[in-house]
């Protein structure tokens, strides 16, 4: 269904995808994760044809995607900056939304949107931020198209409505089948509703694997520094905190016994994804530690 080999995007002379490979073929909910600015909506709009590759080679639905009328018929991509026509009201834009996706669950968005308290005599410009975002993510989700691309589709919802939003993608993907790509910096929020983890680092993929996969490949290590530290070199150290007495280090896991008086901690998806796309600049702390501030903050 999409495939990138070594896909580049560069903005001028600005590098923003530098090699980009992985493929999906089959069904699955994926967050594509990254810090700001690595080019997680750049990947989406190539992908939905809305911008080209600067290089490499990239396919959707079996064909390439820029600008291209099966592509467009097969991918929806949702995002802040979405419009639809001033002159429509939101129930007008539903009514025709069957036009420009065959399978578009019209009853089902008339009754998300009432659910959601919006009122279908509103125009799209009058709706708040978080309205805006759930109504866009409610014509994403309604329109059942094969690759649907959510980019960060929860941007301004409050909390009560994104957990609503996630059980709507979720039970309508277990009804109806599809690949969704949600970008989102809500990671904790997602781990239950994603399959997959796509990860983006520095222009490449860091990781692409199951959530309880990348769960797995880093613990936290806590415990006095005496204990902690000497531990240390039996482990690859992805970062190291320190808050007075207590000595913290995620490392990525291994088979080893663990050494005494230090106790190991599971991590979640989202810190395991932190960490390794930290910057080079090491941690908060090390700032902390390393300038004037240093001796009113240790
Ligand atoms: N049309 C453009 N022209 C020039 N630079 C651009 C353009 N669109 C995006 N960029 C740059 O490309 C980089 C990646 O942007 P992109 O929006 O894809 O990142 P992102 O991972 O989605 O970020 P965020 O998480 O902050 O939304 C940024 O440095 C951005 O400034």
């Amino acid at each position: 269904m999409i495939t990138c080999k070594q896909l580049q995007k560069h903005y001028g002379k600005k590098e923003i995808l530098t090699d980009v490979s992985f493929q999906i073929d089959e069904p699955k909910i994926i967050g594509l994760i990254g810090r700001n600015g690595v080019g997680k909506s750049t990947l989406l709009k190539i992908i939905a044809g809305h911008a080209k590759a600067s290089k490499g080679y990239i396919e959707v639905v079996g064909q390439k995607p820029f600008q291209n009328l099966t592509v467009a018929a097969n991918v929806i991509f949702i995002e802040d900056a979405m419009t639809f026509p001033a002159v429509l009201t939101l129930k007008e834009i539903l009514e025709s939304a069957k036009k420009f996706y065959a399978k578009f669950a019209t009853d089902l968005a008339f009754k998300l949107l009432k659910f959601s308290n919006i009122s279908e005599k509103n125009y799209h410009t009058q709706l708040s931020k978080g309205q805006k975002a759930t109504f866009n993510l409610i014509y994403g989700i309604a329109s059942r198209s094969a690759i649907t691309l959510l980019d960060e589709p929860m941007n301004g919802m409050d909390e009560a409505i994104r957990n609503d939003m996630y059980r709507v993608i979720l039970k309508d993907f277990i009804a109806y089948p599809r690949v969704i790509i949600i970008s989102s910096h809500y990671l904790n929020e997602m781990e239950q509703l994603i399959e997959d983890i796509l990860l983006l680092h520095k222009g490449k993929v860091a990781l692409f694997a199951p959530v309880e996969e990348v769960q797995e490949l880093a613990v936290k290590l806590v415990g006095q520094k005496g204990n902690v530290e000497p531990a240390l070199d039996k482990y690859e150290v992805l970062a190291t905190y320190e808050n007075g007495p207590i000595f913290e280090a995620i490392v990525r896991k291994n088979d080893l016994p663990l050494p005494e008086n230090v106790r190991m901690l599971s991590l979640s998806a989202s810190d395991v994804c932190q960490v390794l796309t930290a910057t080079e600049g090491g941690s908060i702390d090390d700032i902390y530690r390393k300038s004037e501030y240093g001796a009113e903050y240790l």
